[in-house]
Parts: C-alpha cells; sequence; structure tokens
C-alpha cells in the first residue's frame, strides 16, 4: 500500500485529535511527516507528553517532509500553509475553507502545480448527495445554523454590529445573508456553510441564517437542498469539542477522509 506522508498544521482541537490518530498507526497507508504550531515549545511539550516522535518545522517546509498537509489552524493562516505545498504541487485538506473564498489565486496554484486543495464534509453531512445533484440542476441550497451563544463569540460580524453574546436570553437570529457575507462575518463559525456552497451552487447563491441558542448545547445545522434530480433535508447536531466553536466530528470527518486516500475499498463519493 501507499503511504501518505501527512503534515498538521495546528495542534488545536482538530489538530490534536488528528496527530494522536495517525501516529497511533491506526489509519493504514498514512503517516505522521510532521507538525507546524503557533508555539513551538508547547507543541513539542506536548508530543512528547503524548509519545509522539514528529517534528515541528515551519510551514514553509512541509513540501520537504510530506504530501498532504491537513491545514487545521486560524483562517489567517491559510496562505503560510497552502502556499508551499500547492507550489510544490502536493495535497492540502482545508478545515478553514471560509478563508478559501477571498483567495481564488490558491485554486489557481493548485491547477498550475498539479496540487489539490481537498475540502472534507468537516462538521457537515450530505455533501456527497450535494455533489451528486449539482452533476444535475440544483436549485435552491438553504441552511440554518444554531449555535449555543458562546460558540459564536468574537465573530467580527458580532464585534461590528456591537452584538453581545453574554446577553442573548433567547433563540435569537444574529445574521441572515449568503454564504460569503457568512464566511466573512464569522470565519471561525460556519466553515460548514461554505464547505456546502462549494459542493453545489456557490457561496452567493447558498444562503444560511443564524441564530445564537441559548436552549442549544450543540452546533445544529439543518439543510434544505431542491434540485432536478432530488431534495434533500439534513439535519446534524454537533457536540462542541474542547474548542466550543468546533464540533468534534469535525476530526473525525478527517480521519475518514485520509482512511480513503489509499484504502482498497472506498465508499461514498
Ligand atoms: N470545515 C469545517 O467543517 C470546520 C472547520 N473548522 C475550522 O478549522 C480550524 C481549526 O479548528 P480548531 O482545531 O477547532 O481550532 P483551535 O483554535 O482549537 O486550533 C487552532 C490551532 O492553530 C494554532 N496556530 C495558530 N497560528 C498558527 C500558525 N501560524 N501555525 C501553526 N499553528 C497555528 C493555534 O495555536 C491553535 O492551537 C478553524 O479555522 C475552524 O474554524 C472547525 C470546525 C469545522
Ligand atoms: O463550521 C464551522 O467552522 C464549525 C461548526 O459549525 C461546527 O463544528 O458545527
Amino acid at each position: 500500500m501507499t503511504t501518505t506522508r501527512i503534515a498538521i498544521a495546528g495542534l488545536g482541537a482538530i489538530g490534536r485529535t488528528l496527530a494522536a490518530k495517525i501516529a497511533g498507526g491506526t489509519i493504514p497507508g498514512t503517516s505522521l511527516a510532521c507538525v507546524a504550531a503557533r508555539d513551538e515549545a508547547k507543541a513539542k511539550a506536548w508530543l512528547a507528553e503524548q509519545g509522539i516522535a514528529a517534528p515541528v518545522v515551519p510551514l514553509a517546509d512541509f513540501p520537504a517532509h510530506a504530501d498532504l498537509a491537513v491545514e487545521c489552524a486560524p483562517a489567517a493562516v491559510i496562505e503560510e500553509i497552502c502556499t508551499p505545498m500547492l507550489t510544490a504541487g502536493k495535497k492540502v485538506m482545508v478545515l478553514s475553507c471560509g478563508a478559501l473564498l477571498p483567495r481564488p489565486h490558491l485554486m489557481e496554484l493548485a491547477k498550475t502545480h498539479g496540487g489539490q486543495i481537498i475540502v472534507p464534509t468537516g462538521a457537515l453531512l450530505g455533501l456527497d448527495a450535494v455533489t451528486a445533484a449539482a452533476e444535475g440542476t440544483i436549485h435552491s441550497v438553504r441552511m440554518i445554523t444554531r449555535k449555543p451563544p458562546k460558540g459564536l463569540v468574537g465573530a467580527p460580524y458580532l464585534v461590528e454590529k456591537g452584538l453581545d453574546m453574554d446577553a442573548v436570553t433567547e433563540p435569537t437570529l444574529i445574521f441572515s445573508g449568503t454564504a460569503r457575507e457568512a464566511a466573512k462575518g464569522f470565519p471561525a463559525n460556519v466553515n460548514v456553510a461554505v464547505a456546502l456552497s462549494l459542493a453545489g451552487i456557490g457561496p452567493d447563491r447558498t444562503t444560511i441564517d443564524i441564530w445564537a441558542d441559548p436552549t442549544v448545547t450543540r452546533n445544529c445545522h439543518a439543510i434544505e437542498v431542491d434540485s432536478d434530480s432530488a431534495k434533500l433535508s439534513l439535519a446534524i447536531e454537533n457536540i462542541p469539542s474542547d474548542n466550543p466553536k468546533t464540533g468534534r466530528i469535525t476530526a473525525l470527518s478527517v480521519i475518514a477522509a485520509l482512511r480513503k486516500l489509499n484504502a482498497p475499498v472506498r465508499v461514498g463519493t
């Protein structure tokens, strides 16, 4: 079996789960080549504590070590992670996919050098059916997200509008717009809407309502797709990970995607 050498960019809620799983050797056809972190000393201490032997390297050195990088860092770092790998004709699995929208040049870079940007299903569901429906004609894609208010704190849109999440005592619609507008206003909260838009009819025709909802403990996403092949009604309730903004299932989605890379049998599109 071919072995894909994996680099992990960011050792937060997603990156730590991935590093432990890949280094544990339970994903056939993958090995942990290296990691990059904001705080090198902290990363080294965590890796030592976990008994993981991977080196901590600068993002620019990823291509020398790895075939595929998993981007699981803050959205602002996407350029530094993708550019070296894509220029080297390699693959990047991008979790902060909202940050791709204002950077079409990264997609051009992949095209020019034969690299690939992979957007996993992440915290969502149903992207297999949405991509299939997109081979026909999709009429509309609508998403409604409900999150505990603390899972939205810090979003630039809330800061700009002066909306205080601590003051929310009942379900409140705080945003209604396109996936592109949502990605700008909530870069760490609604990557799922962007993944959905990229699978379907794009960020300007995919709409999203965001509710700050103190009655929920999970990050809840409901999707309605109408197309000439099927009508889809999808819903997921994500249990937050160590990071309240990020569902636990996100890291598992990446692991499932990595498992498919070199598997003899591959299920799902
Ligand atoms: N596509 C999807 O379905 C989902 C995407 N996400 C996105 O995935 C990304 C990662 O999420 P989490 O792991 O929950 O975030 P996190 O905040 O727990 O971890 C991010 C890590 O990146 C590190 N970091 C910061 N600057 C760095 C740099 N220059 N180089 C390397 N590492 C750096 C931070 O120190 C932190 O440890 C976020 O952008 C999040 O919005 C999260 C959930 C679902
Ligand atoms: O899309 C995101 O960035 C995170 C999210 O909604 C979730 O984990 O449920």
